[in-house]
């Protein structure tokens, strides 16, 4: 089956430095994925590669098939895209947004947006920049799901919302999503949120790729260990570990049956925060 997204060896140079670096994955259709890293770890710079805004140094992209380098027409066709601060015409009102949005893309389905915004409360009589932040991101999600696109690629849309705005935003995104069978990439540093609506996750950090697959795969191949600091150093698969003057506390990446070699180690499942947040530590700690 063709990947909804699929990056080989992608990289994007800015200047004498790398933004993003040998990065590949491959997103199944019909999922919706967590893009998760510290600030300046290559997010948006791959988000813009994917929907065409920026052409790679090396590698490749393909949304659905088609080569997204330099925003062609079929691979542009099958990506919505809202970026960071969900950007509007602030001096248009939403039925103007939403004509305008009828006049650039073919099949933008206009009475899907205007049901949606309807039903969320959204004052249709005001210009945009007079709407709350809140209003704001919903407008532009529904901009972008009225495309129909097969791809929803989200920039950080949660940030700056009130809890009640984030929970409505996700809620919008989960019915296009069960609606429309849509993909999402959806970036966020809260992963609580994320965790609300993803089924699959990939970290980057320094423009590398460390983790990708589905949650629940990748919550069952890590353990957190607790136990003996001089056993520590036999344990393979070390993500992550805290050591104290004669404990250790360990995050390894390991199947059951390796563990099992362990029977002095006390294991525990590891939540997602804690196992995105191992990825991106820096290695030993000692307390
Ligand atoms: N147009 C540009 N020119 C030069 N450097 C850039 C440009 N865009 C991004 N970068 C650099 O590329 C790196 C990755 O930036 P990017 O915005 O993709 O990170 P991010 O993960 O989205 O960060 P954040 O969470 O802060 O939004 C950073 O070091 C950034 O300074």
């Amino acid at each position: 089956m063709t990947a909804a997204l699929e990056a080989e060896g992608l990289g994007m140079r800015f200047g004498r430095s790398w933004a993003l670096r040998d990065c590949s994955v491959s997103l199944p259709a019909g999922s919706v994925v967590a893009l998760v890293g510290p600030n300046g770890a290559g997010k948006t710079t791959l988000m813009h590669l994917v929907c065409g805004l920026l052409r790679p140094t090396e590698g490749r992209v393909r949304v659905f098939g088609e080569d997204a380098a330099g925003g062609s027409a079929e691979a542009l066709a099958k990506v919505g895209f809202v970026a960071q601060e969900h950007p509007l015409y602030r001096g248009l009102t939403v039925p103007e947004l939403l004509r305008m949005g009828q006049a650039l893309n073919p099949g933008f389905d206009r009475t899907l947006a205007e049901l949606r915004l309807d039903a969320l409360g959204i004052p249709m009589n005001k210009r945009a920049g007079a709407l709350s932040g809140g209003q704001q991101a919903q407008v532009s999600l529904a901009l972008a799901v009225a495309k129909r696109p097969r791809l929803l690629v989200l920039d950080e849309p949660l940030a700056n919302l009130d809890p009640v705005a984030r929970r409505d935003f996700s809620r919008t995104l989960m019915s296009a999503v069960a609606e429309d069978g849509v993909t999402v990439l959806l970036s966020s540093h809260v992963i609580a949120d994320l965790e609300a609506v993803c089924d699959r996750l990939v970290v980057l950090d320094r423009g590398t790729v460390r983790l990708d697959g589905a949650i629940d795969d990748v919550l069952a191949a890590h353990r957190l260990l607790s136990g003996p600091r001089e056993a520590a150093a036999e344990v393979p698969g070390v993500v992550r570990a805290v050591h104290s003057e004669r404990h250790s506390d360990l995050l390894v990446r390991t199947g059951l049956e390796e563990t099992a070699l362990h029977p002095i180690w006390q294991e525990h499942p590891v939540g997602l925060e804690e196992l995105i947040l191992a990825y991106l530590e820096r290695p030993a700690v000692t307390r």
